[in-house]
């Protein structure tokens, strides 16, 4: 006998968790993602020197960041009954090492410095958040769904100056793409569904936990991208 095709669920990302937080808190949600500085990158408006503290901050956002996915690739190890959650995060942990070369590279051909780079009150309290993320008394579930968010972000936000109509500036392509783009909207999906894989099993305190963190995340995300419009 056949089996019966009528549950059909596409991708597992509906009606799930995420997307009722996503839709809870959608007012921070777009503000993340269509923030003025996303939007004059989308309109071709953006002030380089805006964009150069951005890169600056964000070189030294992403170093710290390899330590929290460290973490959660060791929780990933920990948890997972399969080993493909390790895999995932793995590929993340394999694109973060080339992010860290674009970064040299792209800084560089912006004339800016690591070593001349001072991290901002903002971008400091960011790294201090997912530092704290890295304790092990930090669920897998919390972090996970931490994590996603933080690339969540930055996928819907640069793949939404590469949409039709918008008109980023030619020497910001590169940045726009390395988010942008398909595959690592593809890496984001699945970091998605492990997540909600994970908070649907999860006790009521750790969905509350990763709600709470997701919110928190969103706003140190606005006010990264607040850095890159305020005076130095
Ligand atoms: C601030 C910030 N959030 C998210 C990402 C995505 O990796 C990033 N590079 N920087």
């Amino acid at each position: 006998m056949e089996k019966t095709p009528n549950i059909k669920k596409v991708d597992g990302n509906d009606n799930t968790m995420i997307k009722t937080w996503l839709h809870k808190h959608s007012q921070i949600y777009s503000e993340a993602i269509r923030h003025p500085f996303i939007q004059s990158i989308n309109d071709g408006t953006v002030n380089l020197s805006s964009f150069k503290q951005w890169l600056g901050q964000d070189y030294i956002f992403v170093r710290k960041f390899v330590s929290f996915v460290a973490s959660v690739l060791l929780k990933a190890c920990r948890a997972s009954d399969d080993g493909l959650d390790m895999e995932v995060i793995l590929g993340g942990i394999a694109s973060l090492n080339d992010e860290i070369s674009w970064f040299k590279k792209e800084t560089s051909k912006w004339d800016l410095l690591l070593s001349n780079i001072t991290p901002r009150k903002e971008n400091q309290g960011y790294c201090r958040f997912i530092e704290s993320l890295t304790s092990s008394e930090v669920d897998y579930t919390v972090a996970m769904t931490a994590f996603w968010a933080i690339e969540a972000v930055y996928q819907e936000s640069f793949s939404y100056c590469l949409q039709e109509g918008a008109k980023p500036p030619a020497e910001l392509m590169d940045t726009c793409q390395r988010w942008g783009n398909d595959d690592f909207g593809q890496y984001c999906r699945s970091l998605q569904r492990i997540a909600d894989r994970c908070l649907a099993k999860a006790s009521k305190d750790v969905q509350n936990e990763a709600e709470a963190a997701v919110v928190s995340i969103l706003k140190y995300e606005v006010g990264f991208w607040n850095m890159s419009l305020s005076d130095l």
